[in-house]
């Protein structure tokens, strides 16, 4: 018998690494000659860096980079020096968890701290590079993290543009420099959380700006400020960077990524199964186990759960989900390519309590294991 195992972490609780020792140690209570293959999923948001490292025998580079708000502060990426891959989640250095609520401010936010994580991975050897866009605080189109890349962007006075959404309108010529096209021979590959275009109704700042801070005033200088600076980089660079799918992920990061650096503008969960191997796996499996700290409506769209039941659809192999909580839209995953669907929980608990690390293993130990036995009965 094969199984592959796929999880996602259990968020606060238990790292998708230790996640899918738990799911192998309790088919093995059942199955002790089973063929375990265990991928330790992630889906380009938090967890990616530490998760590929884990996986892949990297390590993780602490640094200290510019903040959003222009002000040092501690971050990191993941290394894999072999494969000269570094893994590089954006919100650990313009995320919005880095800020108070008072402090949000897409007006000013930068993303320069992206691009000096960018420039030391390249000095550590690095030439292919994960990006995992979400959870910014920024809307600036990704022009600090260029300016940090070694372009520029002046004014009509010839001065750099300032940090910030605020600025981009000021943006009156865009010049590469040598610095920056040092990064023509690198891959990046990048992990878009939505697939929203840059600006407009359905862009970075009506959709996403609110969440970092912005009013209806404000949303509307962002806007201007992205298609001014989009018209500005089809004018003075012939790069088109309107309307492409995932250009407006993480405050237009996606659309920088996209027309000033190559990147390809990819679905996270794919790109990290991809990374992984996973599908020269699946073909002759007899089945999967995947699952995430809470099933809920958002786990069909391109969840990890749901990025393994694609691919395990594909070769008609089941997948079973367990998770650490279920919400009622949890089902619908039966019509989506999951056969069943569990919850880990056996008991009335606090959230604290049923998060807790050590419990969240044995539960899913102790689900699979139950599941395994079911497997087993022969009706
Ligand atoms: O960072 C953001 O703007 C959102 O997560 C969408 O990418």
């Amino acid at each position: 018998m094969k199984v592959i195992v796929g999880m996602d972490s259990f968020k606060g609780s238990l790292p998708s690494v230790d996640a899918n020792h738990a799911v192998e140690n309790g088919i093995k209570q059942v199955f002790p000659g089973a063929v375990v293959k265990s991928f330790a999923m992630a889906d380009g948001g938090e967890g990616t860096a530490e998760t590929l490292v884990d996986g892949m025998n990297g390590s993780l580079v602490k640094m200290t980079v510019t903040g959003p708000l222009g002000t040092p502060i501690e971050s990191s990426y993941g290394l894999i020096k072999d494969e000269r891959l570094a893994i590089i989640e954006v919100a650990s250095a313009c995320g919005l968890t880095l800020l108070s609520k008072a402090q949000l401010n897409p007006l000013m936010t930068t993303t320069y701290g992206v691009g000096e994580l960018i420039n030391h991975a390249y000095n550590n050897g690095a030439r292919k590079f994960i990006i995992g866009l979400g959870g910014s605080s920024t809307n600036d189109g990704g022009v600090g993290m260029l300016q940090a890349m070694g372009y520029e962007f002046q004014d009509s006075d010839g001065n750099q543009v300032a940090f910030g959404g605020g600025s981009l309108s000021s943006i009156y010529s865009i010049n590469q420099t040598v610095e920056s096209r040092k990064f023509k021979d690198c891959e990046f590959r990048v992990a878009c959380d939505v697939s929203n275009i840059l600006y407009g109704q359905q862009g970075a700042s009506y959709i996403f700006g609110p969440q970092k801070g912005a009013d209806s005033d404000m949303l509307k200088v962002l806007d201007a400020g992205l298609k001014h600076y989009a018209d500005f980089t089809s004018k003075e660079m012939g790069i088109e960077i309107s309307s492409i799918e995932g250009g407006g992920a993480a405050g237009g990061l996606g659309a920088a990524f996209h027309g000033y650096l190559n990147g390809q503008l990819e679905s996270g969960v794919e790109l990290i199964m991809d990374v992984l191997g996973v599908e020269s796996e699946m073909e002759n499996a007899d089945f999967v186990i995947t699952g995430e700290g809470r099933i809920d409506a958002q786990t069909s769209m391109g969840k990890v759960p749901a990025g393994m039941a694609g691919l395990a659809g594909k070769y008609n192999v089941p997948i079973i989900a367990v998770g650490g909580s279920l919400t009622d839209d949890a089902y619908n995953l039966n019509h989506h390519g999951i056969n069943a669907v569990f919850s880990i929980q056996n008991e009335p608990l606090s959230i604290e309590e049923a998060m807790d690390s050590k419990r969240t293993r044995t539960n899913i130990e102790r689900t699979v294991e139950q599941v395994m036995r079911t497997l087993k009965i022969n009706l």
